[in-house]
């Protein structure tokens, strides 16, 4: 897996993922989906520098225009809920990609450091062949990736994976590196380096779900 990492040249999304950590400033729930989406547009600009672009002719009121556009179809897949603002992002630039939902959370049986990810919940078309963006705003573990990637397995095998995120810890990018195949990219604005006894990213942000929603009930 190449790992990209936005934040390693200073840039405006600096400031976004500023306001997304800052605990007074996330607090406005609006602004806070509001920054994921921006860093959504941030990635999805960059990782379509990666695509393979085909030669196509324009006609214009004047003329015709050659210019190059994607190849491959290409389908954004978020996980719910805290992918949905990502999704956004993503799509305002992929506006004609196909979709996914899936969702993954994380169900604490015994306590509140240990739990499993459950997947409950999958809407896609046929992923065989296509360019698969997952997105995700958090990468903590990296168990939700990768139990995601095998719910997905049904529905064929994409062509090449791009994995989109705002935060991320390094042992989670660890374990997905691992688990994902060889030729997958990652386009991550920020990487911290731990997780706290409940799997938090730390600095990290908090909740990124509560944040973007609202609390839920643990179950
Ligand atoms: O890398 P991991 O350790 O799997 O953690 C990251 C996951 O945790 C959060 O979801 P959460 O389970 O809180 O669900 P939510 O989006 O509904 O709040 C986040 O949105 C990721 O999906
Ligand atoms: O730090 C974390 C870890 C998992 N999920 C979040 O929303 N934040
Ligand atoms: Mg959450």
């Amino acid at each position: 897996m190449t790992v990209h990492h936005l934040l390693e040249e200073n840039s405006i999304a600096n400031k976004f993922v500023a306001q997304l950590r800052d605990s007074n400033i996330q607090k406005d729930r609006l602004r806070f989906r509001k920054n994921i989406e921006r860093i959504g547009e941030i990635l999805g600009y960059e990782l379509s520098k990666s695509l393979v672009y085909n030669p196509k002719n324009v006609k214009t009121p004047l003329g015709e225009a050659k210019l190059d556009l994607p190849r491959d179809e290409i389908v954004v897949c978020s996980i719910l809920r805290a992918g949905l603002p990502l999704h956004n992002g993503l799509l305002n630039y992929f506006d004609d990609a196909e979709n996914s939902f899936i969702s993954a959370y994380r169900h604490h049986p015994n306590n509140d450091e240990e739990f499993q990810i459950l997947v409950e919940y999958l809407a896609s078309p046929s992923l065989e062949g296509k360019i698969l963006l997952l997105a995700d705003p958090m990468l903590a573990t990296g168990s939700s990736f990768v139990n995601v990637l095998g719910a997905l397995e049904p529905m064929g095998k994409p062509k090449e994976i791009h994995l989109v995120s705002v935060i991320g810890a390094s042992e989670g990018i660890e374990y997905v590196d691992r688990e994902f195949p060889d030729n997958s990219h990652l386009w991550i604005a920020t990487i911290d380096e731990k997780l706290n006894d409940k799997g938090y990213i730390v600095p990290g942000l908090g909740d990124a779900g509560d944040l973007c929603f609202g609390p839920k009930l643990q179950h």
